[in-house]
């Protein structure tokens, strides 16, 4: 089988909601390849947590609890959920998985109450970092993969208009010239890979630098890069400055901003200066880039401001796990 969802962006590009089939309920959840965990805002939370969104229903014929499980999760960014566990059918976009873990959340943080466009999220890691106790669960894609056409997803997302994320196959028509392929270390549980050296702007090589190891994940709405790579991005545009107010760098909204080409795998990827206007800060005229410095992250994050300008696939076929970017 072989699954196509479409992949919409929220305000800003902060997350791609895509439509999932749970039962007989479709909820929009935030695809986090950053994560592993399968939840749902649910009938069982208390109403001052839910604005808007969509509840899944534990009370559904198709809907089996699975007695005595619990999750609890928290995100690099403060955020967090926690709940219980139902097994019920999942479909995305025609990929069916007849008996998934679906983490049905009994109380959410904030951040995702006001998160008026997300009906929970579905994780895309590795299912080592699962959070069911007392036994992990794996993802929608660890439980479908085997009746996969190819044992791989792909991503493509897009600034201000639906990108999708396909299962099971690559589809040629989202990308141009060939994909360069690198190994993936999934130890800690993410898709994690190594990159080499970069450039700022289109100018020659002026990276003294390399980035190393590093997380391609969906469910970050920007790119956090070592802090040489970082200064010497913003050093190339005119009065960008760190706001410790603002918790990151900024400059002004008609500032010329430069690409940035990241070598991966023995091929450059550029990502263009547009992807770096993340938003505006809301005070005097000033935007929030989208390239910030990954200290206090421990690891560093090719989040969607890298993957809007690749095509990128996670790929378990070859026994070991890959990934591949290609130009798009
Ligand atoms: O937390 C996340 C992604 N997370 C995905 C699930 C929804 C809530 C956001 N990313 C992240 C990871 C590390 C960070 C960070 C953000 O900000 C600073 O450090």
């Amino acid at each position: 089988q072989t699954g196509t969802v479409a992949a919409n962006p929220e305000q800003y590009d902060q997350a791609y909601i895509c439509p999932v089939t749970i039962g007989s309920q479709t909820l929009h959840l935030d695809f986090d390849t950053g994560s592993s965990d399968l939840w749902v805002f649910s009938n069982l939370m208390p109403s001052s947590e839910v604005d808007g969104q969509t509840e899944f229903n534990t009370n559904s014929a198709g809907a089996t609890k699975k007695d005595g499980y619990t999750w609890s999760i928290s995100y690099g960014d403060g955020s967090g959920a926690s709940g219980v566990v139902y097994a019920d059918t999942v479909n995305v976009g025609g990929a069916t998985a007849t008996s998934q873990a679906v983490e049905a959340a009994t109380s959410v943080s904030s951040e995702f109450t006001s998160d008026t466009g997300s009906d929970g999220l579905l994780g895309l890691a590795f299912s080592s970092i699962n959070q069911v106790k007392p036994t992990p669960q794996t993802t929608f894609f660890d439980t479908v993969k085997s009746s996969l056409e190819a044992e791989l997803f792909t991503a493509d997302l897009q600034s201000n208009g639906p990108g999708s994320y396909t299962f099971g196959y690559i589809d040629s028509s989202k990308y141009t010239g060939s994909i360069t392929y690198t190994a993936v270390d999934n130890s800690q549980g993410f898709w994690g890979f190594t990159a080499g050296g970069y450039t700022v702007g289109g100018g020659g090589s002026n990276s003294t630098g390399t980035i190393g190891s590093a997380i391609a994940d969906t469910g970050t709405s920007l790119m956090y890069l070592p802090t040489a790579a970082v200064q010497s991005y913003y050093s190339q545009v005119s009065g960008s400055s760190y706001s410790s107010s603002q918790g990151g760098y900024i400059f002004p909204c008609s500032a010329s901003l430069p690409s940035l080409t990241v070598s991966i795998g023995g091929h450059g990827f550029v990502v263009p200066g547009s992807n770096f206007n993340y938003s505006p800060t809301g005070s005097g005229n000033t935007c929030f880039g989208g390239l910030q410095e990954n200290t206090g992250i421990g690891f560093t994050i090719f989040g969607d401001v890298f993957l809007r300008a690749v095509y990128a696939i996670f790929d378990e076929t070859q026994g070991s796990p890959r990934i591949g970017f290609a130009a798009q």
